[in-house]
């Protein structure tokens, strides 16, 4: 079948949904993971301006070619990989008639990676992009693009999975989207650092089944040493819901819970506890969003409260909190501007509708939401 996505029209050969990691008969396409293309051409363009030297683009696992097309009819010098020999035949296709010069090349992106230098690459494998990572860190010049797609290991529902892909214990609470963005950081972060080179995420959101991170590398080991100061423990009470954040990468879990006196305190990371976005840039790539694009209105949405979200490390429910304290949940607005009131700094986050983050305590949310 044809697809068109920005200006770009394709073959596919599977538009199915992508709840699942998509692995199956076929070349890969997924309908669903448009936004986060769209949210690609437009980070390429926005970074196009950021780093004017930037013109190499890899986009090492790229099945149809979808991707990799969209970002040379940006004017990206493009190169696309792929093992299984009939994606390399569709992407090529589906370059060429575009009229798109994109070196299709049927390579494992591990082995491609090591022996050449690219200003960009993009990771979107099935599952985790771990077993990417040192590659990419070893040998991109500016940005790591990533998707993981793994997200009940990322966010502590699959517990020892998770620790074998990010050696970093992720836990399952109600602010799992942000858990599995921060484990997934944490783990790239810590990668690159291997290689003296400091990684710092300049966009990174968590859609639908997936979090994606763009990352801009700095070869200098003072930077990579600023970039791990920046990781850390969570400490989460289970009983009142009490989260707290330590910087360092030695954790001192308390006995029991400060707020509570509750002895449910679990503990998760080391987290990437930073901004998960440049303030500028996200608004840059905002900019970027143009009306042809078939997910321009949710990537503004998101980008606009990605752009405003605070730092917080982690984000409440809204919908949890009041149902713990019993009472019926009001407008997300006005919850916030009630916040506000009571002296506390409050913003929405992009996680989901009910997601917001505060500096205030769980109790304080209590008492000023009243
Ligand atoms: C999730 S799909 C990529 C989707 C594509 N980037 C898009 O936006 O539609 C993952 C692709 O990675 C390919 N792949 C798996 N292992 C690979 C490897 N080691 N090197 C390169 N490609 C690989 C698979 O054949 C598959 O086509």
């Amino acid at each position: 079948m044809r697809v068109t996505e920005g200006s770009i029209e394709f073959a596919v050969e599977d538009a199915r949904d992508g709840a699942s990691q998509g692995r199956g008969e076929g070349v890969f396409y997924n309908p669903t993971q448009e936004l986060n293309r769209d949210v690609t051409v437009a980070v390429l363009r926005a970074y196009r301006e950021r780093e004017p030297r930037a013109e190499t683009y890899l986009d090492a696992m790229t099945a149809s070619g979808v991707r990799a097309c969209r970002a040379a009819s940006e004017g990206w010098d493009v190169t696309a990989l792929d093992t299984d020999p009939d994606a390399v035949s569709l992407a090529r296709e589906n370059a060429d008639r575009n009229g798109l010069a994109v070196d299709v090349i049927e390579r494992d992106a591990n082995v491609h990676m090591h022996d050449s230098t690219t200003d960009v690459i993009d990771l979107d494998p099935f599952g985790t992009p771990i077993p990417f990572a040192d590659a990419a860190f070893a040998n991109a010049r500016d940005l790591v693009c990533v998707t993981a797609t793994d997200t009940a290991p990322l966010c502590g529902a699959h517990f020892e999975s998770g620790v074998r892909s990010y050696g970093a214990v992720a836990r399952n609470t109600d602010y799992h989207p942000e858990m599995g963005l921060r484990v997934l950081l944490s783990a790239l972060v810590r990668t690159a650092a291997r290689y003296d080179t400091a990684a710092r995420p300049i966009c990174s959101h968590v859609s639908r089944h997936y979090a994606r991170t763009y990352l801009e590398l700095d070869g200098r080991a003072t930077e990579a040493d600023a970039c791990l100061d920046e990781l850390g423990y969570v400490h989460h009470c289970e009983d009142c819901l009490t989260r707290e954040a330590e910087w360092g990468l030695i954790a001192h879990p308390p006995d029991d819970c400060p707020a509570c006196g509750g002895n449910r305190v679990v503990t998760a990371g080391p987290l990437w506890l930073g901004a998960i976005r440049d303030r500028e840039f996200v608004a840059a790539v905002r900019e970027g969003v143009d009306d042809g694009m078939g997910e321009a209105a949710r990537a503004r949405r998101m980008l606009d409260r990605l752009a405003t979200e605070l730092d917080e490390p982690t984000h409440y429910d809204q919908h949890r909190l009041c149902k713990e304290w019993t009472r019926s949940a009001p407008a997300m607005d006005e919850f916030l501007a009630d916040l506000r009131a009571a002296g506390f700094e409050a913003s929405r986050a992009h996680y989901h509708g009910t997601a917001f983050k505060t500096d205030a305590s769980v109790e304080e949310i209590r008492d000023a939401t009243a």
